[in-house]
């Protein structure tokens, strides 16, 4: 049977409502691939508290996670099934110590479309990318 692998990622807004892209480094599964910050969910977690983890754990920030961002996506790959479920999220801190990452980029709404994503995080980008994000702000 497939594997599942339940994934959060966080859609960063800044003030100017622009949103955080991060490319993943390039010796990791993925690599080189444009992706919304964030990791597995581990046993017992709760999507919120594995979110504010992973930032913590990947860019050495601070998080409040606010609402789901667009319907959660699924991808097939012969390592398993990603579940990936995005959360618009905004910084407390701005450390952005890049531990899993080659880079970031704060992208407004048209540049999310011009990068290259993983496959799961596309129809979230375009989702996004069309979302009043005044009203995602909180
Ligand atoms: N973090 C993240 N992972 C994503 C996204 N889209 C996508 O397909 N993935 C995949 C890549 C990985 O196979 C998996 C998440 O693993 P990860 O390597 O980022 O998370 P992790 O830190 O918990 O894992 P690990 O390195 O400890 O194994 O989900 C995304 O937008 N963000």
């Amino acid at each position: 049977m497939t594997k599942k692998i339940y994934v959060v990622g966080a859609a960063i807004l800044n003030e100017q409502h622009q949103i955080l892209a991060s490319k993943r480094s390039d010796d990791r599964i993925l690599g080189a691939l444009w992706e919304f910050p964030g990791g597995k969910i581990e046993p017992g977690e709760d999507p919120q508290t594995a979110l504010k983890r992973e930032l913590r754990e990947e860019f050495n920030d601070q998080i409040e996670v606010g609402r789901q961002a667009a319907p959660t996506a699924i991808k097939q790959y012969d390592f398993g099934e990603i579940h990936l479920t995005v959360y618009y999220a905004k910084l407390d801190t701005h450390h952005f110590d890049l531990i899993a990452h080659s880079q970031v980029k704060w992208c407004d709404q048209a540049e999310l479309m011009q990068l290259h994503w993983a496959d799961a995080d596309l129809p979230i980008a375009k989702a996004i990318a069309q979302a009043e994000l005044g009203k995602a702000a909180f």
